[in-house]
Order: structure tokens, then sequence, then C-alpha cells
């Protein structure tokens, strides 16, 4: 079958695991992009970025400065955002963002992920007719300031102020205390002029909760900042370098009136207060983050598998048999262990990725009819998906830095960075302890609408199903009964979770507790039951994207599905064991499953990962290169260390030298 990424001059090794490739790569990469003109596209982005000059980086971003590094960015941005424009559909935005600027940020990262959106969802239409085609045109750039340094999680206790001021018709935004200061928005620091700024709105001494309001913070013409205003850069980070993340403390600064954000709460001039459809509208700009950042996140931990699986195919390490040659490590079944379930998730989070972005889509739509039921449900399932996606792919992606052994520390393989942009999302919209109880409020409320025989939305659904006995194992040599055995089998297992929480939660209530006092008493079992309902979640939607997949592919994906399971199966082993639902025999038949799969995928490994069809220059990685030539370009990579200007450094000369003369001189 065609993987069509052979070519002439490719390490051997990967031309050979292409050749026994049994699908059509190009097949699937395009059933992942939802088309094959969608494919041709990211494609042709590709390569025209490639090509373009403006684009092009003298050295590395790893050896610049990061006040060098930020500059090229920018100066990238300012062509994206100039002449590449209009030559891009918005969809297609983020595949080129990535492709010229990579994954650490830009100037208008914030801009895009929050500023617009809560510009779009939130401000009514005087304010949006008369910003928002500045913000679009870029004339302006903003971001969104919600985390102060005393408080993020927490956003009821948010200390900025927004106090009504009548005679004037203005809000006089202020921060408090030095711990009021917003602190850790991206792009606030340096690059953007405005912000959506969230404070607490006070009218007549009364405090109405957090509402947003756009504040400008720099002068237009100088970009100097406006009086009242201190803001600059919070200082370096794990990882997110090129992006200005700041503090910003707001002295009295007045704005006026219809600067708040006022599609859904609104003030009018004489201070009277007219409150949203859904008490949390206001939080619409997360929800959007969330909902989007599952793709972007399944698209991190893909590269992360593409660069583990092309360079365990062409690390040849070791091997297996006594006087055989040595093997490509890829034939290590610990090696295929640790990468394959990552190949398996990262095409399970996109596929959920996309799935929920289309939910979103459905949500706002219904917000903007007047109708706010959706959300909820929408709520929970991008909480829960957060916070798992985001630590899954934590996980998978350290993991396979360590399948690349030394190599794997080194930033030539892309690997830490990619670590650390990814492991930042477990924190950012909601660290995922929080947001996993946001999931489990819901679940808790499911559970009763199952015992009271109301309907269920279509991702609590199961809550109201009985459970039979888990099939697992009993449903012979057919697989697509075995996929839906297992399905059954994790969807009691998500309900279980969930009626014990809420069952535990009851007992302590009963017990005298206090509702909250309680829940914090079960909160470990809560997140348990929002984890394993997210999964099931996972696992339904893979599902799904099988079931509609063409016969060319449906093979290969059903391969990958059962890896999927089986892996998903045997890490949840405890609660599958725990009320006897599974025995340990059928455990066991999952492990040896999963073990099969392993060698069934092992021939398709590099074509899997060819078919996310991520570019060299997106993946930048010399271990993951397309054509495998990884030794010449690890050399042509060091020698860019800007320690190898001169073969003597003024460090060794100033002082390792003068102590080694010393030293010898005593002798
Ligand atoms: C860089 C690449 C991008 C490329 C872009 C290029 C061009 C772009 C083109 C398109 C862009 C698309 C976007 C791409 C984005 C992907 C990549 C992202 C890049 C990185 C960006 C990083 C941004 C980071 C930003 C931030 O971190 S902003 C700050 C986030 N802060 C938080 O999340 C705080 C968490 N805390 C909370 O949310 C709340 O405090 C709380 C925990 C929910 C509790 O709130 P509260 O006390 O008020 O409520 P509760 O009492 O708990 O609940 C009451 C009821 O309300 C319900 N509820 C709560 N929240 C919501 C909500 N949001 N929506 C709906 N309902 C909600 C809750 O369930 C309760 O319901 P009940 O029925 O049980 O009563
Ligand atoms: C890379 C990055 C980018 C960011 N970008 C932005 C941005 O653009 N705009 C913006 O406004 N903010 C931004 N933030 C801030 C981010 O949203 C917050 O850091 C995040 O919401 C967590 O809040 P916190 O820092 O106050 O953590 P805390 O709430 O102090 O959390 C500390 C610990 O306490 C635990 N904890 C807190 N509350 C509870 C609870 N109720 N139950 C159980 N455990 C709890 C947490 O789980 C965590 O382990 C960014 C952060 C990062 C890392």
């Amino acid at each position: 079958m065609p993987n069509r990424c052979i070519r002439p001059g490719d390490n051997p090794d990967l031309t050979k695991e292409r050749e026994t490739c049994t699908f059509d790569t190009d097949e699937l990469a395009a059933n992942l992009y939802g088309s094959r003109r969608n494919l041709e596209r990211r494609r042709e982005i590709s390569q025209k970025v490639s090509a373009d000059p403006d684009f092009a980086d003298p050295i590395p971003h790893e050896f610049l400065s990061r006040e060098k590094a930020v500059d090229a960015t920018a100066k990238k941005s300012k062509v994206i955002f100039q002449k590449w424009k209009n030559l891009v559909k918005p969809e297609e935005m983020p595949h080129l963002v990535n492709e010229a600027v990579g994954i650490q940020g830009f100037p208008l990262a914030l801009h895009h992920a929050m500023f617009l959106p809560s510009l779009n969802s939130q401000a009514d239409d005087d304010l949006a007719a008369e910003i928002l085609p500045r913000a679009k045109a870029y004339e302006i750039i903003g971001t969104y300031a919600q985390t102060e340094m005393g408080h993020g999680t927490n956003l009821r206790e948010l200390e900025t102020t927004a106090t009504y001021d009548k005679t004037t018709q203005e809000f006089v935004i202020n921060t408090p205390t030095r711990k009021a200061m917003k602190w850790w928005p991206g792009n606030l620091g340096k690059m953007s002029n405005y912000a959506v700024v969230c404070c607490q709105l006070i009218i007549d001494g009364k405090n109405l909760g957090p509402h947003n309001f756009l504040v400008q913070l720099r002068c237009e013409k100088t970009h100097e900042p406006l009086p009242g205003i201190t803001v600059g850069d919070i200082g370096p980070k794990i990882a997110y370098n090129t992006t200005d993340n700041g503090f910003l403390a707001l002295d009295n600064v007045r704005i006026p009136r219809r600067q708040m954000l006022m599609k859904h709460a609104k003030v009018s001039p004489d201070g009277t207060y007219t409150p949203p459809i859904h008490a949390k509208l206001n939080y619409g700009a997360m929800v959007h983050v969330r909902a989007h950042m599952i793709y972007s996140h399944g698209h991190l931990l893909a590269r992360a598998a593409a660069v583990a699986t092309r360079y365990s195919a062409v690390r040849r390490q070791g091997r297996i048999e006594n006087g055989g040659p040595e093997v490509q490590i890829l034939d290590y079944q610990t090696q295929q262990h640790r990468i394959f379930p990552q190949i398996a998730r990262a095409y399970a989070i996109l596929f959920a990725g996309q799935e929920v972005r289309d939910q979103y889509a459905k949500t706002l739509e219904g917000i903007a009819n007047g109708q706010a039921d959706l959300l909820p449900d929408l709520h929970a399932l991008t909480s829960g998906l957060k916070s798992v996606v985001t630590f899954m792919g934590g996980l998978g992606i350290e993991q396979c830095r360590m399948s690349c052994g030394g190599h794997g520390y080194s930033d030539a393989s892309g690997l830490p960075k990619l670590y650390g942009v990814q492991i930042g999302g477990c924190t950012y919209e909601g660290e995922n302890m929080v947001m996993l109880q946001q999931t489990a409020r819901y679940l808790m409320k499911g559970v009763k609408w199952a015992e009271q025989g109301k309907s269920l939305s279509p991702s609590i659904a199961y809550l109201g199903k009985k459970s039979g006995k888990s099939l697992i194992g009993l449903k012979g040599g057919d697989i697509t009964r075995e996929h839906e055995a297992i399905l059954e089998t994790l969807e009691h297992t998500a309900r279980r979770l969930a009626i014990d929480a809420s069952q535990l939660w009851e007992k302590r209530i009963k017990g005298g507790e206090c509702k909250e006092r309680a829940w914090n008493g079960v909160t470990v079992e809560m997140n348990r039951a929002s984890r394993v309902y997210t999964r099931l979640f996972m696992a339904r939607s893979f599902h799904r994207r099988l079931l509609s997949s063409p016969s060319s592919i449906r093979s290969v994906l059903s391969d990958l599905f059962s890896l999927y399971l089986h892996y998903e199966c045997v890490d949840m082993a405890q609660h599958l064991l725990e009320d006897g639902h599974c025995n340990g025999g059928q455990i066991q038949y999952l492990k040896k499953r999963l073990y099969e799969d392993l060698t069934t995928l092992r021939p398709n490994a590099v074509s899997l990962v060819d078919s996310f069809e991520i570019s060299d220059r997106e993946l930048n990685s010399v271990l993951g290169r397309r054509d495998g030539n990884v030794y010449e370009a690890l050399f042509q990579w060091a020698k860019q260390s800007e320690l190898n200007y001169t073969d003597v450094l003024p460090a060794v000369k100033n002082y390792m030298m003068p102590m080694m003369e010393e030293n010898r001189s005593k002798l």
C-alpha cells in the first residue's frame, strides 16, 4: 500500500518501514484533517512557509536569548498577519502559526485565543461595532487579563474592582493590593495595548461578582503605558518563553460605562444591573479555549509520538538474539509498549477534540438565540477533557522523550519544549484538580436525574443504563463485538464510580457534615469518576470515528482502536476489578490482547505517525525528521551552539586557565 513519504536518500530502515505499510497514508491523513482538500491545503501552507524567506531562521530558536527569540517571533507574526492574512482561511491559521513561528507562543496568541472570542461573544452591539473591526484588522492588540497574583482558580475572590460612578457614567478600575495585580496573562507584558480585564463589579457598594471590561493599557502611538497603569513581563518559564506573560496593576483608571462587556449582563446609565440568561456566560472565553485546546494538545502528543517512532526505527542498539544484527530499538516490546499507546491516544484526542469543537459551535449558536441549555453539558465535558488530555499528553510526551534515550534529553529532539508547552495546559484554563470537580458536579446531578428517570444528555446517557455481566474475553474472535463488550464495561465502570462517589458524599452529609465539607472529603473519588467519564467519552468518540471511516482505512483504525481500548482498560484495571465486574482472568486476557496489538501495529507504526502529516519544519526535531538522517543532522545542529563560536571561551580564558596555571605553578 502507498506510503507517500518514501523518497530517495532516506534512511533505509525508514524506507523499509514505509514499504511494509498496509494502508494508504494519505487516506488516513485526509480522514484526520476532514478531507483531501484540507490535507492538500495543509501541505500547500507548509511548503509555502518553508519557501518564504521572511520565515527563514538563520539560527534555531533554541540558541537564541529570550529577547532575540521574542524579536524573531514578532517579526514573523507581522508577516503572518499582514502579508499572509488573506491567503489563509481562519481555520487554517493555527497551522500557519505553528509552521511559521512554532509552539511557544507569539504576540497575537491571546488576541486570537481569548481577546477576540470574549469581544465576539460578550461585547454588546455598540462596543462590538466600534472595537471588533479594529481588533480584527490588527490596529490594536489585546489579551485576556483575569488571573491575579493571589487568585487564579477562585474567581469569586478576585480583588480587582470596577466601581460604577453614576455621576460620570464611568467605571473606576482599581488594583487594591499587591496580590491583586493581574499576573500570568499571555501577551500582557509587552505586546498588548488593550485587554479584557476581569473585575468585581461594584454598584452602590454591592459586589455583583466577576465581569469583563475593555481597558486600554498603552498609548496607541507610543506604546507607553497609560497613566495609572503598571505593566510588564513576569520572567522566564518552563516553556512559552516567546510569550510575554505579564503583570498589570491599575490605579483607579477610569473607563466609559460602555466598555463593560454587556451582551449578557448589563449596567444602565443610572446603575441598574440586569443579570445574564446564564450566570456563567462571563466565563465564555475560558470555555472557548478549553473547547479548542483539546485538539491542539492532541497535536502536541502526535508530534512527540512521531519523533519517538521515527527515531526508534532508525536507532539500532543491542541484539534480541545472540549473534543476530543490532536491532532497531522499535523492535523491543518495551519500546512499543511505551510509544504505540501514545500514537493511539494522540488519534483519540484529535478525534475527541474535533467532536468537542463541533459541540462548542452548536452551543454558541444556541446562546446567540437566547438558549443556554447546552452549556452545562459542554462545560462538564470541556472541563473533563481539558484535564484528562493535558495530563495524559504530558505523561505521553515524557514517555516518548525517555524512549529516545540521551538524545531525547537534548533540545535537538524538540521533546523537552513539547513537554513544557503541553504541561502548561494542566494549569492554565483552570487547574486540573479543580476542573475535574466541575465535571463531577454535573455527574452528581446526572446520577440524581437517572434515579428520577429524567432524560439525560448524550454524554451522560450511560448513567441511566443498567449493567450486565462484563463480556470481555467471552465474545470469541469477533473484533466488533469485542470493542462493544469493552465499551459496555467502560460504561459500567464510569457509572459505578459516579454512583459510588455520590453515595460516599451523601453518607458524609448524613453523618452531619455540611455539603461543602463533605464534598472535600470525597473529591479524590469525585475526580476519579470524572476522569473515567471523560475516558469513556474519548473511547466512544474514537469508536464513532471508526464506524464512519472509509473501508480503505477501517482495518488499521480498528487495530489502533483495539490497542487503545486494551491499553486504557489495563491502565484502569483497578477500577474494573474493584467491584468484581471484571475478574483477574479478564484482565489477563486484556493484557494478552494488548501485547498482540503491539505486534500487529509494528509494521504500520511509522506510517501511522506519517499520517499525522507534520512537516519537518513544524516538528522541529532532529530525531523526528522525515528522512531519518539523524546523525549528521545532530552534529550540524550542535555546531550552532553559541559556545562553539570560538574554540577557547572567555570563561575558560578568564577563570579556568588561570586556575590551572596557578595550580600548576604551586607544584
Ligand atoms: C498558541 C496557538 C494558538 C494559535 C492561534 C492562531 C490563530 C487563532 C485562530 C483561532 C484560535 C482558536 C483558539 C486556540 C486555543 C488553543 C491553544 C491555546 C493557547 C494557549 C493559551 C493559554 C491561555 C490561558 C488562559 C488562561 O488561563 S485564562 C484564566 C483561566 N482561569 C481559569 O480557568 C479559572 C478556573 N476557575 C473557574 O473557572 C471558576 O472559578 C470555577 C472553578 C468554575 C468556579 O467558579 P464559581 O465559583 O463561579 O462557580 P461554581 O460555584 O463552582 O459553579 C456554579 C455553577 O456554574 C457552573 N459553571 C462554572 N463555570 C462555568 C462555565 N465556564 N460555563 C458554564 N457553567 C459554568 C458550574 O458548573 C455550576 O453549575 P451548577 O449547575 O452545578 O450550579
Ligand atoms: C502558561 C500559562 C499561561 C497562562 N495564561 C493566562 C492568561 O492568558 N490569562 C489569565 O488570566 N491567566 C493565565 N494563566 C493563569 C492560570 O489560568 C492560573 O494559573 C490557573 O487558573 C490556576 O490558578 P492558580 O495559579 O491560582 O492556582 P491555585 O488555585 O493557587 O492552585 C494551586 C493548587 O491548589 C489546588 N487548588 C486550588 N483550589 C482548589 C480546589 N477548589 N480544590 C482542590 N484543589 C484546589 C490546585 O489544584 C493546585 O494544586 C496562565 C498560566 C500559565 C501557567
